[in-house]
């Protein structure tokens, strides 16, 4: 199928990423409502991640999972590249988050089992995320979690040394020190921070950048409050 813009009748934007913006568009002949990420080229030069972005779609475009953003096609004219994603109506699970301050223990748990899930399928195809945090996870229509932005995934295991950009606070000790090699053990150490994370509100080694990478180094975190249950700490402690 041959894909272009003028397919599509843009409805709104939803909000800026990394490279540009999203909108939320309808398909005119099917009446398929979607979301349309365009990527500026000039500006994916400059920052140099045309690796990322070509990882992204040959990545993205291969998996097929509830717990993951769908990935429907995409397109590209002079200036710019079109990706054609699922729309999740729920938004940023950041945005929820930050809003209700954290979540009970029942939706913590809901959320991490589905992040697992999403992980699992992910792992599966022998791929790692490395990027997993509130920012790059959605909420569909149900409140079901989509996990979403493949820029930094890669197949495992990998020594890859990217320049991560963004906040260091769910990396793995393993990828803030040097010459290691990483497996998909990464993503898990993730998905142990980011339900420390819905328990509490804020991130385990929340800090400074430099401190945030010490205290990962050394696992000093933010201990758990007493309101937490036995079970949910020794979840977050064994991932
Ligand atoms: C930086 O905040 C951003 C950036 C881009 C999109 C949103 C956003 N996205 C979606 N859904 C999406 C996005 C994609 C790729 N599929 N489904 C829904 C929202 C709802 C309220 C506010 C914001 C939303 C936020």
């Amino acid at each position: 199928v041959c894909l272009h813009l003028g397919m599509f009748e843009i409805d709104k934007p939803l909000g800026k990423g990394k490279f540009g913006r999203v909108y939320l568009v309808k398909h005119r002949v099917s009446g398929f409502v979607c979301a349309l990420k365009v990527l500026n080229k000039a500006e994916i030069i400059r920052e140099n991640a045309e690796k990322h972005v070509r990882r992204e779609i040959e990545v993205h475009s291969n998996l097929r999972h509830p717990g993951i953003l769908a990935f429907y096609g995409w397109f590209h004219d002079t200036r710019r590249i079109f990706l054609l994603l699922e729309y999740a109506p729920g938004g940023e699970l950041f945005r929820v988050l930050r809003r209700v301050g954290r979540f009970s223990e029942r939706r913590a748990a809901t959320c991490a089992v589905q992040v697992a899930q999403a992980l699992n399928c992910l792992h599966s195809k022998n791929v790692m995320h490395r990027d997993i945090k509130p920012e790059n996870i959605l909420f569909g229509l149900h409140g079901e979690l989509k996990v979403a932005d493949f820029g930094y995934s890669v197949h495992a295991p990998s020594n890859r040394r990217d320049t991560l950009c963004g906040t260091l606070d769910y990396l793995p000790p393993e990828m803030l020190s040097t010459k290691a090699k990483y497996t998909k053990a990464v993503d898990q150490w993730t998905l142990g921070v980011l339900t420390y994370e819905f328990l509490v509100g804020e991130a385990p080694f929340e800090d400074t950048p430099f401190m945030t990478r010490k205290r990962i180094i050394k696992g000093d975190m933010t201990p758990l409050p007493d309101s937490v249950s036995t079970e949910a700490k020794d979840f977050v402690h064994s991932v």
